[in-house]
């Protein structure tokens, strides 16, 4: 990917920060001297700044010096952070990772005008697969330069700020509940007498097998995809059979619901 010259700050450096800086580095979207690193945690700042060759800045060394600042710390940590930060922008684009956070409560306090994106990336970015959904405010205007930051980690999907609650709880906490269902079928494997070794390779290659399956048949619908793995009378279908009457595709539907109202709760919590 081509180099850019535009430079960047990342506020809060935990598993989502670093992904995005690994991202960022790996593809040559910006060398890391473009790129400044600060997080309240001095420890995990000095090791990633080490390891990517990134500096460490305060905030006021930061903000003056970022294009864009991503701010990838907790939302329940966010209010006092950008208060702190907004009196030192000037035309800065404030990128936000957080979930619930809306643009209208980051503009309230950073001034109506601020350029500020609302994304919503997810875990895949350990490995450049995130599905990375994104908003603009109306005053964005280097829209390529968001997309290019958020390509070097994965697929990036525009959508409408008003569907990023229901957003984060489909792709944003996405990964968890695929990672929970790989913990079902572990302990269950183990029930059935498998070694703990067999059962994990068993199951981490199906999940790969499945989803790479998914990739490639886009436009096949998921009855159609299951259909091809239950044989009438068979195993399958006996699974199948036990999740349909315990209702786990309602449960799916009330959990997914209680994950979109906490990104809705979030904002709440903020001014
Ligand atoms: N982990 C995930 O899968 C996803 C997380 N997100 C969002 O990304 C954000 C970060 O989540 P994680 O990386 O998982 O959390 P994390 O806890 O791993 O990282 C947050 C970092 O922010 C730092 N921090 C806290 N207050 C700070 C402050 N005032 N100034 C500077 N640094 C500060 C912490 O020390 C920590 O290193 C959250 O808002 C979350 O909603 C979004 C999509 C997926
Ligand atoms: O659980 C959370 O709140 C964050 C947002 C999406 C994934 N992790």
């Amino acid at each position: 990917m081509k180099n850019i010259n535009f430079s960047i700050g990342i506020i809060g450096c935990g598993n989502m920060g670093s992904a995005i800086l690994r991202g960022l580095l790996s593809k040559g979207v910006v060398h890391a001297e473009s790129i400044l690193l600060n997080d309240i945690d001095k420890r995990k700042l000095e090791d990633l700044s080490l390891t990517s060759g990134c500096s460490k800045a305060d905030l006021d060394n930061l903000v003056p010096n970022s294009d864009y600042i991503i701010i990838a710390v907790k939302p329940q940590d966010s209010e006092k952070l950008l208060k702190t930060i907004a009196s030192m922008t000037v035309n800065h684009t404030i990128i936000s990772v957080m979930a619930g956070i809306t643009i209208e409560k980051i503009s309230k306090i950073m001034g109506v005008h601020t350029p500020i994106v609302r994304v919503m990336p997810n875990m895949g970015a350990l490995v450049k697969h995130s599905m990375t959904a994104i908003a603009f405010n109306q005053y964005v205007s280097n829209r390529d330069i968001v997309f290019k930051i958020f390509s070097s980690i994965g697929s990036v999907l525009e959508v409408e700020e008003k569907d990023m609650d229901a957003v984060t709880a489909v792709s944003g906490s996405g990964p968890a509940y695929l990672f929970y269902m790989a913990s079902a079928c572990f302990e269950s494997a183990k029930k059935m007498g498998l070694k703990e070794s067999v059962a994990r390779e068993l199951i981490v290659e199906t999940l790969y097998g499945a989803s790479t399956i998914l990739r490639h048949e886009k436009i096949k619908s998921f009855n159609d995809l299951i259909a091809g793995v239950a044989s009438k009378g068979g195993t399958t279908e006996a699974a199948l059979n036990v999740f349909n009457k315990k209702g786990l595709n309602d449960i799916f539907i009330d959990a997914l619901s209680q994950a979109k109202k906490r990104s809705e709760e979030l904002n709440q919590k903020i001014v």
